[in-house]
């Protein structure tokens, strides 16, 4: 499969860090980004060919993936339609793959002249490592065949979740768009009182980031709810409880709705504004 990149930043560069290697022979990644540097170092890292603008190697693509910030998706939209309209005169109609959070595929679909092979996702950084998961949602102009190759796509970098309604997609980047920065702010913080507590930098890292990773491992191999992993840590009187019931009344909990709500919110608001240019 031929894929090209339109944005090589943070996320673009953890998706192709994970699909780098994993194409068949004859497969190859293009990147078009302004920033030399950015290809610089993906083209160090992973030999894709690259280009500091767009031009007929991104429609010559199966798949071409958008991944720039959803502030530039309109003006990128504009550089890209006129090399779709040819690709369309001449039968081909190469699938996007936004992974822009906010923009919506009817807005995208109609900057392009009502372009038809949409498929929107909410990737997340773990593809980096290959432990990413992709919130999906295909356009009503999407063939069975695009939609297998979206989603092979984003299984080379980690599992997938479809989802039947667009307006899921903002939910889903309050999960697991946003949501491993939520894990690193949980982290930092545990790392910071396990220091003011009497634990080197290193103890304290050592030990948070394998109990995070030891706990999400046990909830994912086990057939019970989390809540009930979690009573069985919490003992009557004990540590657990103590800590537990310090949250309960800094109301953690609520916090931690509340921040999901901003993130739902900010991206619903990101496709208004933004889906309101024409
Ligand atoms: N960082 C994350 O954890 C996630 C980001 N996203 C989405 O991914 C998209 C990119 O985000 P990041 O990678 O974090 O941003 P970033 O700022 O690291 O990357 C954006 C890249 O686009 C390039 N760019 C700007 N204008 C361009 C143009 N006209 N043509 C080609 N390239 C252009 C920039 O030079 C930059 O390298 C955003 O839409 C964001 O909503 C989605 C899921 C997770
Ligand atoms: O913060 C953002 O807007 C992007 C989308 C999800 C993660 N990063």
């Amino acid at each position: 499969m031929k894929i090209a990149f339109i944005g090589g930043g943070n996320m673009a560069s953890a998706l192709i860090a994970g699909l780098a290697g994993k194409l068949a022979p004859g497969g190859n990644i293009h990147v078009v980004d302004p920033n030399p540097a950015a290809l610089d170092k993906l083209f160090t890292a992973h030999g894709v060919s690259a280009a500091t603008e767009l031009d007929e190697r991104v429609p010559a693509a199966e798949v071409i993936v958008l991944a720039v910030k959803p502030q530039s998706m309109r003006e990128v939209a504009s550089q890209l339609k006129p090399l779709l309209d040819l690709a369309q005169e001449a039968g081909r109609q190469p699938l996007l793959l936004s992974i822009a959070a906010g923009i919506r595929s009817a807005d995208l679909a109609r900057w392009l002249g009502g372009y038809a092979a949409i498929v929107r996702t909410m990737p997340n950084t773990p593809a980096l490592i290959g432990q990413g998961v992709t919130g999906m949602v295909a356009a009503p102009g999407v063939t069975a065949q695009q939609r297998d190759a979206a989603d092979h796509i984003m299984r080379a970098v980690g599992s997938t979740v479809w989802v039947e309604k667009e307006a899921l997609i903002d939910p889903v980047t309050a999960v697991s768009g946003s949501g491993p920065a939520y894990v690193f702010y949980f982290i930092e913080a545990m790392q910071a009182a396990a220091e003011e507590l009497g634990l080197t930098a290193e103890q304290g890292r050592e030990l948070a980031l394998a109990t995070f990773a030891g706990a999400a491992q046990l909830a994912l191999q086990s057939d019970e709810p989390v809540s009930v992993l979690r009573e069985r840590v919490t003992s009557k009187g004990g540590t657990t409880y103590a800590a537990l019931s310090s949250m309960e009344q800094s109301g953690v909990k609520a916090a931690i709705g509340g921040a999901m709500r901003a993130a739902a919110a900010r991206g619903k608001q990101l496709g208004e504004e933004l889906g309101a240019q024409d």
